[in-house]
């Protein structure tokens, strides 16, 4: 149990760590680049950690020199060997998705697996276009994990994603790397980038228009080695801006934090409510626009999000809707029913435990309503549903309860960021 007590003043300069979305990127396309590569600003969490051991089970050889940085000796597309037992993805629907489509189109067979949680989420919509191009996997009923692929040799194709999905398209690309045709992947609306920039780093051929991605006809295709450091996870940093905007008093710092447009809807939003954030130092690290934000008490007003901006935020609504019960006014979020197919159902989680602490919230199939500002008692213990960023979003909730909130089933923060409590002790100070 995690008890978080009230707190007026949010201050000081903080770091948090690695993006967690760049580093499972980094790990998977060093593996399978020509030669060694270095990554820095690793994020050592639970979730990346499952596709470090997957990747190592696979035959790559990766080594930790130090706190986040590390050495992985590239075996090329076709250099990974088969593994000798199942492969697990612990709570990181990412590391499914993604490894899915790297291991479809690997010359030997995997099984894939994750806990009680990932093995609930859906697998169809990889197993789908993956099967289009050739591969061949089998799953549980209705596209549930554990998933046993027989890697085949597979086609290009062109495929129009149902869900702006970043792990969907690049499951899609990474079985793509080892065919010769075209591949085209056309999107509902934009969601992260890093597989497409690292891919292109890498010296993969791709081109980038508007509404698809082109990989382009080549006869082979190899990916360079490269260097990257990994800058902060803007959906770690998000916890700590919602903190820092509710706070009475205190002036608050993050250094370091990854800007792409693709993911920093969270930004755009705390402007629409009127929350005070600059970015200050912007600049590119590893091909990622990075800045510092700092971060004032704010008077938040509510506002609607809804639209092409929510796979821009997707991981970030729950704590937006904890901002929500402080904002003047109504916020309303839309368009967001990718959140009952997450970790847990987000929707309900939020739902439920915001009831549970007597807030007003009214719950739709595809996101939320809430009228502000409202009064938190608190006082009482919530539950985290075995996700990271529920947790975190309720202890961001309970610096601005009157009685402070214990959260249970708080070690699933490990998921995506291992030293979350201490950074917030060290802002209250
Ligand atoms: O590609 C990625 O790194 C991610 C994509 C998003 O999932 P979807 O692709 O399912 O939207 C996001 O929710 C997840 O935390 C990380
Ligand atoms: C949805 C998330 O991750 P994943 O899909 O990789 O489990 C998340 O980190 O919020």
């Amino acid at each position: 149990m995690f008890k978080v007590n009230p707190a007026d003043k949010i201050s000081g300069e903080i770091r948090v760590p690695g993006d967690k979305s760049i580093s499972h990127r980094s790990l998977i396309l060093s593996s399978i680049a020509e030669g060694e590569s270095k990554i820095e600003g690793l994020l050592e969490a639970e979730d990346c950690l499952s596709t470090m051991g997957i990747m190592r089970d696979l035959g790559v050889e990766i080594t930790k020199e130090q706190k986040g940085k590390y050495t992985v000796q590239g075996k090329g597309l076709n250099g990974l060997e088969e593994a000798g037992n199942v492969l697990d993805c612990g709570n990181s629907g990412t590391s499914m998705r993604l490894l899915a489509g790297l291991l479809a189109s690997q010359d030997f067979y995997s099984v894939l697996t994750g806990d009680h949680s990932l093995r609930k989420r859906p697998m169809q919509r990889i197993i789908g276009p993956l099967s289009e191009m050739g591969a061949k996997i089998w799953s549980r009923r209705d596209g549930l994990a554990p998933l046993s692929i027989k890697g085949q040799q597979l086609e290009g194709m062109q495929y129009e994603l149902p869900v702006a999905s970043a792990q969907l398209k690049s499951s899609i690309l990474l079985a793509a790397l080892k065919t010769e045709a075209e591949t085209v992947i056309i999107e509902p609306a934009v969601s992260r980038d890093h597989t497409e920039r690292m891919l292109k780093g890498a010296g993969i051929d791709l081109e980038i228009l508007e509404d698809r991605i082109i990989l382009k006809q080549a006869e082979k295709r190899s990916l360079k080695p490269f260097e990257i450091k990994v800058p902060g996870d803007i959906s770690s940093a998000a916890f700590f801006i919602a903190a820092g905007l509710l706070a009475a008093e205190g002036e608050l710092l993050i250094k370091n934090v990854g800007i792409n447009q693709t993911r920093s809807g969270f930004l755009e939003v705390v402007e629409a409510m009127n929350g005070k954030i600059e970015l200050l130092n912007k600049r590119d690290q590893g091909g990622e626009p990075t800045a510092d934000i700092l971060v004032k008490p704010s008077n938040l007003e509510g506002t609607e999000v809804s639209g092409e901006v929510i796979p821009r935020l997707i991981d970030e609504i729950p704590i937006i809707s904890v901002l929500a019960v402080f904002a003047e006014g109504k916020t309303v979020i839309k368009d967001a029913e990718e959140l009952r197919v997450k970790e847990t159902d987000r929707i309900k989680a939020v739902v439920n435990e915001f009831r549970r602490l007597g807030i007003e919230i009214g719950e739709n199939e595809d996101g939320m309503e809430i009228k502000g500002p409202q009064q938190v008692e608190g006082g009482i213990e919530v539950e985290s549903y075995h996700d990271h960023r529920i947790a975190m979003s309720l202890a961001v909730m309970a610096l601005n309860s009157k009685e402070g909130i214990a959260i249970n089933g708080s070690e699933i923060i490990a998921t995506s960021f291992p030293n979350f409590k201490e950074l917030l002790a060290e802002v209250i100070g």
